[in-house]
């Protein structure tokens, strides 16, 4: 099985917590795009949807799948996105697709949180994968220093805006092993917007396509 594949196996297992007529939050990435396309193909009848990113708003439509704004649905049933990385309390480091504030908004205001990845995703210790810092534009040089201080390389995404209008530092060397603590400092560091780690709010399942199909991982 390709890594696409086992992508499209976790998002096919993830539809099995959809319940009929209910308000889900979808994710971004392309693990999320394959549960957009099954999702659609599932017939599955929904109240609505709410969005992380522009491009998933463009692709739920484009399926004639019903949009709505977090602030016209209340608390969502059910919110299902992809990782960048988990470790094995379903801690994650999100936002390699550059949409971590949305997404933490929508987990943040979602019953449920199911994460959808390939088995290469989960790790047991997060940091290996740069970690995602959604930052107001005039404050990058300070924000930039403040990360070499707490022992990561700040890399600026160069040529990317956020769908809020923010730049995004990408921090490398990080070896996160109490991300509650790390998201916390980083969260008051002024001139953040978002940290990519979803420590505060983790997600509740993590499904992991492998070879063999998916797999249902709960917090240890
Ligand atoms: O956080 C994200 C986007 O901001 C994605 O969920 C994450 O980057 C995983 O992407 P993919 O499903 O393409 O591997």
């Amino acid at each position: 099985m390709t890594q696409d594949e086992m992508k499209r196996a976790a998002a096919a297992e993830a539809l099995k917590y959809v319940e009929d007529n209910s308000i889900i939050g979808v994710g971004t990435g392309s693990t999320a795009n394959h549960f957009i396309d099954l999702l659609a193909e599932s017939r599955i009848p929904l109240k609505g949807t709410v969005a992380s990113s522009v491009k998933t708003a463009e692709r739920l439509k484009s399926h004639g799948i019903k949009v709505m704004e977090l602030n016209q649905t209340g608390p969502l049933d059910l919110y299902v996105d992809g990782a960048d990385e988990s470790d094995a309390q379903l801690n994650l480091i999100k936002g390699g697709g550059g949409a971590l504030t949305r997404e933490k908004i929508v987990a943040a205001a979602s019953d449920v949180f199911v994460c959808i990845a390939d088995e290469s995703k989960l790790v047991e210790v997060m940091g290996e994968f740069p970690l995602p810092v959604e930052v107001i534009p005039m404050a990058q040089s300070y924000v930039a220093r403040e990360m070499i201080k707490l022992g990561g390389t700040p890399d600026l995404r160069h040529g990317y805006t956020t769908d809020n209008g923010n730049i995004i530092l990408d921090v490398s060397g990080l070896k996160i092993t109490n991300p509650v603590e790390l998201e916390s400092k980083i969260n008051q560091i002024t001139g953040v917007v978002t940290v990519g780690l979803f420590a505060a709010r983790p997600a509740d399942v993590l499904i992991l396509g492998t070879p063999g199909g998916a797999k249902v991982v709960k917090a240890s």
